[in-house]
């Protein structure tokens, strides 16, 4: 059985939906959405990796005051991602919804996909602007400026078309290519699926190797190296063993675990990453992959923690 059926192709392959909402806060406003302190709030899980990047680009940008945040339950059952007290997680005091379906519908009452994280909420007009990651980043980037607190070159404009197409790249083979391992049905989709984001996380690796550079682009960690964090740090716990991603770890990898621990000790990152809510979302969620709902105990991640020199 397929974990998402209307996302599976006839041969196995999981094809992702599109993203239903897509309007854009601009800094003149022209769009009906103009950037206003504490009027747009955050739905996002943090076993998410879409979701995780939203609040990474917040929090290097320094907007935490002016985008308030509603951390959903990491462990979804048939009605989808839910609000109440938890352990790092909270019930919604913006809308007190308790389903995260609530907000779809409010804006769309037809609404018929998949809800997922992240959204982004507008609570003016009490709908949601947009659910898709990459624009919500590229809108705190560019739609916020007036409202940053911090300084963070995400898309240098230098080398704009190389970033551009490594991200795609990244996107394509390691941020989706984990879902495509993890969600095929067929063994043939499956096979091709896993060695593709191999043979990308050996380029990438030899990227890191041959320019001799901390971060993907050069010395600054840009939006590519957040794209590719939000992968890495699940991969081990989540991705090798239950999206069975399982030709090596990150940590075999010198140059990938060295850039993965580079990043994950930058001002502010690690607070953002909850690897108990990781592991029990992917693994009691997924109930076609994992019936039984039991989190692996393992693996040791001790080795994340140890700072790069
Ligand atoms: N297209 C979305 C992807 C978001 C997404 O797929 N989120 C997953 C969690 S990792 C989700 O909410 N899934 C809901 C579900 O599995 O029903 C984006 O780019 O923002």
């Amino acid at each position: 059985m397929a974990q998402f059926p209307n996302e599976q192709s006839n041969d196995g392959e999981f094809t992702r939906q599109e993203d239903a909402f897509r309007q854009w806060i601009t800094p003149d406003g022209v769009t009906g959405f103009p950037p206003e302190k504490r009027r747009y709030h955050l739905y996002v899980s943090l076993a998410c990796p879409w979701a995780h990047r939203t609040l990474i680009v917040r929090h290097l940008l320094g907007l935490e005051e002016t985008v308030s945040v509603t951390v959903a339950d990491p462990v979804r059952d048939e009605r989808g991602w839910a609000f109440h007290e938890g352990d790092g997680h909270s019930r919604d005091e913006v809308n007190g919804f308790e389903f995260l379906s609530e907000a779809y519908h409010a804006t769309d009452p037809q609404f018929k996909g998949r809800i997922t994280v992240p959204v982004l909420w507008d609570r003016e007009r009490k709908l949601i602007v947009n659910n898709s990651e990459d624009d919500i980043c590229r809108m705190f980037v560019h739609g916020f400026e007036t409202c940053h607190t911090r300084r963070c070159n995400l898309f240098p404009t230098e080398h704009a078309e190389e970033q551009k197409a490594l991200s795609a790249f990244i996107y394509e083979k390691v941020n989706n290519g984990v879902y495509k391992a993890g969600f095929a049905t067929s063994q043939a989709v499956y096979k091709q699926a896993v060695r593709e984001l191999f043979i990308a996380l050996d380029e990438l690796e030899s990227r890191l190797a041959n320019r001799n550079e901390p971060y993907l682009m050069g010395k600054e960690a840009v939006e590519s190296d957040w794209r590719m964090f939000c992968t890495l740090i699940r991969f081990d716990a989540v991705y090798h063993g239950h999206f069975k991603c399982n030709i090596r770890q990150i940590k075999d990898y010198p140059q990938l675990s060295r850039y993965l621990r580079r990043l994950y000790h930058q001002p502010g990152i690690s607070e953002t990453v909850n690897m108990d809510h990781i592991k029990r979302h992917y693994y009691m969620t997924h109930e076609d992959i994992n019936p039984s709902k039991i989190v692996p105990s393992g693996p040791d991640l001790s080795w994340l923690e140890v700072p790069v020199e």
